[in-house]
């Protein structure tokens, strides 16, 4: 009997609410998922991230295999034991960071083989050794491994890897072995052409997953190009199903993705603007490393619920910045994880009460209203 289910609540528009109930605790959906690439959220105690309203992370196969090991992880307990974080984890499953950060990489049909891009050792990813991996992490959520290209890219080759997607989809869901107390999400797709997203989106329909994530996507691609591959393909997706949009994105992009029936995201851009001195609010994104700050002594957002906007002056943040003081990015990680998942709180709460639309519209209005 599978113990990690989607139950879908409510819908307004392609809008989705809905659940994931898991043995370590619900995700509620449309969610955001902090990145904690190798083990930890960066700059971020484990229990700073479940505050800013955070169900569930995410975790790297690609920099775990690496440092410390999937093999000595499992010998310390597990992911969530070795980092203290009890609540779900969703994995990646390797193949978009060898091919983004990896030395020496060659791809066959069997998998992957590169060098670490920390001290050049050799490495072998296959569907079969990553979820191989993502199970000996154990890991909520794991994902296929699959072939993301850049784009632009010629159709030939758009086909080639969607194609290459579909075996590897096929030999991860054997590999899987129907495990109970895991997902299994395939992996759609296809570049920036509909009929090969339909054709990767059927073939994963006839393997079957547990949960489908939308690849292939913020990979240098126009916002509109992602928004018109996300409206043709998650239609075709099934409905009760979560659909996973990784790698995604700047609050805009999120709040586009859930007008177009997305129910999870994950993106390193929260913590990492957060580090390069960019915090966001209601208004919009503030670079407080901009010297017109240097003498503001207005709080970065009085009417914020978080007191991290409330209890310091924008003249402090921004001489945090400046010096490079480790407070300055804990504070701002803080900050903008805090307002991403108040974004999709209030998302799912709009869902629920059927104005979507207007939620979205006033949320547009405040981020170009922009009193920065
Ligand atoms: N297994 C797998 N398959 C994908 O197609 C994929 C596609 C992705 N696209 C991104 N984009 C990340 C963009 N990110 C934005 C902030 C700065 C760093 C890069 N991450 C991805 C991860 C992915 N993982």
């Amino acid at each position: 009997m599978k113990q990690v289910t989607f139950t879908l609540s409510a819908t307004d528009g392609m809008a989705r609410r809905g659940r994931i109930d898991t043995p370590r605790g619900e995700i509620n959906t449309p969610a955001f998922m902090p990145v904690g690439t190798a083990g930890t959220v960066k700059a971020m105690y484990p229990e700073q991230v479940r505050d800013t309203g955070a169900d569930i992370l995410l975790g790297n196969t690609y920099h775990l295999m690496l440092r410390p090991g999937a093999e000595r992880v499992a010998s310390l307990g597990g992911l969530h034991t070795f980092m203290n974080w009890e609540r779900p984890i969703l994995t990646d499953s390797g193949g978009f960071q060898v091919m983004s950060l990896a030395k020496l990489r060659k791809l066959t049909e069997r998998g992957v083989t590169f060098k670490s891009h920390i001290d050049g050792s050799a490495y072998e990813l296959t569907p079969e050794r990553s979820i191989e991996i993502q199970t000996l992490l154990d890991s909520d959520i794991i994902m296929q491994l699959d072939e993301c290209i850049a784009l632009p890219a010629e159709r030939k080759e758009m086909e080639r890897a969607m194609e290459l997607s579909i075996r590897w989809a096929d030999r991860s869901k054997t590999a899987f072995n129907n495990q109970q107390n895991r997902m299994l999400f395939g992996i759609v797709q296809g570049g920036d052409d509909a009929e090969l997203r339909s054709r990767s989106a059927a073939g994963l329909q006839s393997i079957g997953f547990d949960g489908y994530s939308i690849g292939g996507l913020a990979v240098g691609e126009p916002q509109e190009v992602m928004f018109r591959v996300l409206s043709d393909i998650t239609p075709e997706l099934p409905a009760d199903k979560p659909r996973y949009l990784m790698g995604v994105g700047k609050p805009d992009d999120i709040l586009g993705g859930i007008e177009r029936g997305v129910d999870m995201f994950d993106c390193v851009h929260p913590t990492r603007a957060g580090r390069h001195g960019h915090a966001y609010t209601r208004f919009g994104v503030i670079n407080l490393k901009n010297a017109r700050h240097r003498d503001d002594h207005r709080p970065l957002d009085e009417a914020s619920p978080n007191p991290n906007c409330r209890r310091w002056s924008r003249a402090y943040l921004h001489h945090l910045v400046k010096t490079e003081e480790i407070l300055g990015a804990m504070v701002l990680s803080q900050i903008n994880l805090a307002y991403y998942q108040e974004l999709t709180a209030r998302a799912r709460a709009a869902i629920e009460a059927g104005r979507m639309t207007d939620f979205a519209a006033e949320t547009r209005a405040a981020w170009a209203a922009g009193d920065l």
